[in-house]
C-alpha cells in the first residue's frame, strides 16, 4: 500500500488517523486530519474551545462515524472490531458515574462489563488515595470522584486510555494527584494515553507528546522535548527583525519603536545569530499560546510512505 503512515517507533502506533473528518449538519468539526501517534506516550491534546477536541477523541474511540477519512487503534480500524476495542477505555467529559451507587458497586459493575478487569490494581488505588469503598459515589469530593473514574478507566488494563478533559473543575491540588495517579498507573501498566485539556501548564510534566487542534485543523503534533529544543524566542533590534524572520519560521512576532522578540521554529542546536540578537527556550504553554494565535502557522512530521 502507498500513502499509509508507518509506525514511527519499534513499539508500533497507538493511534493513527488519516484525512480524518467530520461534519454536524453544516459545520466541520474536524477537517482533513492526519496524525499518527507512536505506542506509550502520554499524549496532551490541547486547543481553544470548539476546536474540535472532544470530536477527535469521540472518533478515535468510536462513539461517533467519519465524515470523511479513517481512524485506527494498534493498526485497527475503529468500529469494526470489538477485540481491538477491549483495548481501549475512554473517560468522557462527563464522568461515567453512578452519584447512587457505592464505590464498590462502581468496581462490581466495572468487573461485570470488561473482561481484563484488574479488581486488585482497582482497590490498590483506591487504598492509597484512601477512598472508601463503602461511601457513596455522589458524597465524594470532585477530587475524589475523578479518582475514582480514573481507577474505573486504568483497572480495565486498556492499552489505549483517551480522556477528555480529566482535569476539568478541578483545583490545582486535585489536578496535581490526578496527574500524579496517571503517571503511576502509565509506570505500572505501559499504556498509552490521550487526553485532553485547556490547562497547558497542568500538563508539562506528564505528557511527552503534544497534538494542538485549532479550528478543526491539527497544528502540531510532535514529542515535546523535540518540539521545546527547536523552538526560541528571540530578542533583539526592530531593524533586524524582517532580515530574521524571511530567514526563519516566525511563529509569533512581537514589535515595539526598538525592540523585537520572535518565538521561531530555529532547528535543532543554538541558532546561529548576529551578536545583536538574544536566544532563549521556550516553555510548552509559551509554545502552545503561539501556534493558536497563529492558526496557519504548523509543525506536523512528515509521513513517512510505505512501499507496496
Ligand atoms: N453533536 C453536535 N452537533 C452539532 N455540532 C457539534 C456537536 N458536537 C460538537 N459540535 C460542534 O463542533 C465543533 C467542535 O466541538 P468539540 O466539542 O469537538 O470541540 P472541543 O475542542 O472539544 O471544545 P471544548 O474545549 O469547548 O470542549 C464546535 O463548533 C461544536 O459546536
Amino acid at each position: 500500500m502507498t500513502g499509509e503512515f508507518t509506525a514511527p517507533l519499534q513499539g508500533g502506533t497507538a493511534l493513527e488517523a488519516t484525512g480524518l473528518a467530520k461534519r454536524y449538519r453544516g459545520t466541520w468539526a474536524l477537517r482533513d486530519c492526519s496524525l499518527s501517534i507512536p505506542a506509550g506516550r502520554v499524549v496532551a491534546l490541547v486547543g481553544p474551545n470548539g476546536a474540535g477536541k472532544s470530536t477527535f477523541l469521540r472518533l478515535a474511540v468510536g462513539l461517533i462515524e467519519a465524515t470523511q477519512g479513517s481512524v485506527r487503534v494498534f493498526g485497527e480500524p475503529v468500529g469494526q472490531r470489538a477485540a481491538a476495542l477491549a483495548r481501549v477505555a475512554f473517560l468522557a467529559q462527563d464522568k461515567p458515574l453512578y452519584d447512587g451507587f457505592t464505590v464498590a458497586e462502581m468496581l462490581r459493575f466495572g468487573r461485570r462489563l470488561n473482561p481484563g478487569w484488574d479488581d486488585a490494581l482497582a482497590r490498590q488505588r483506591l487504598a492509597e488515595l484512601d477512598i472508601p469503598l463503602r461511601r457513596k459515589v455522589g458524597r465524594l469530593s470532585g477530587g475524589q470522584q475523578a479518582q475514582v473514574a480514573l481507577t474505573v478507566a486504568v483497572a480495565k488494563r486498556p492499552d489505549l486510555l483517551v480522556m477528555d478533559e480529566p482535569l476539568a473543575n478541578l483545583d490545582p491540588v486535585a489536578r496535581h494527584d490526578i496527574m500524579r495517579s496517571l503517571m503511576t498507573a502509565v509506570a505500572e501498566t505501559r499504556m498509552t494515553v490521550v487526553l485532553s485539556s485547556h490547562v497547558v501548564s497542568d500538563l508539562n510534566d506528564t505528557c511527552d507528546w503534544l497534538v494542538v487542534l485549532n479550528r478543526g485543523q491539527v497544528q502540531v503534533s510532535g514529542e515535546i522535548d523535540e518540539l521545546l529544543s527547536t523552538h526560541h524566542l528571540l530578542s533583539g533590534p526592530v531593524g533586524l527583525a524582517d532580515g530574521m524572520a524571511a530567514r526563519t519560521p516566525v511563529i509569533s512576532d512581537s514589535r515595539t519603536e526598538r525592540h523585537a522578540a520572535l518565538l521561531a521554529r530555529t532547528g535543532t542546536g543554538a541558532p546561529l545569530l548576529d551578536p545583536r540578537w538574544e536566544a532563549r527556550g521556550v516553555g510548552l504553554e509559551e509554545l502552545v499560546l503561539a501556534y493558536l494565535r497563529r492558526p496557519d502557522a504548523a509543525v506536523l512530521p512528515r509521513p513517512t510512505l510505505t512501499r507496496s
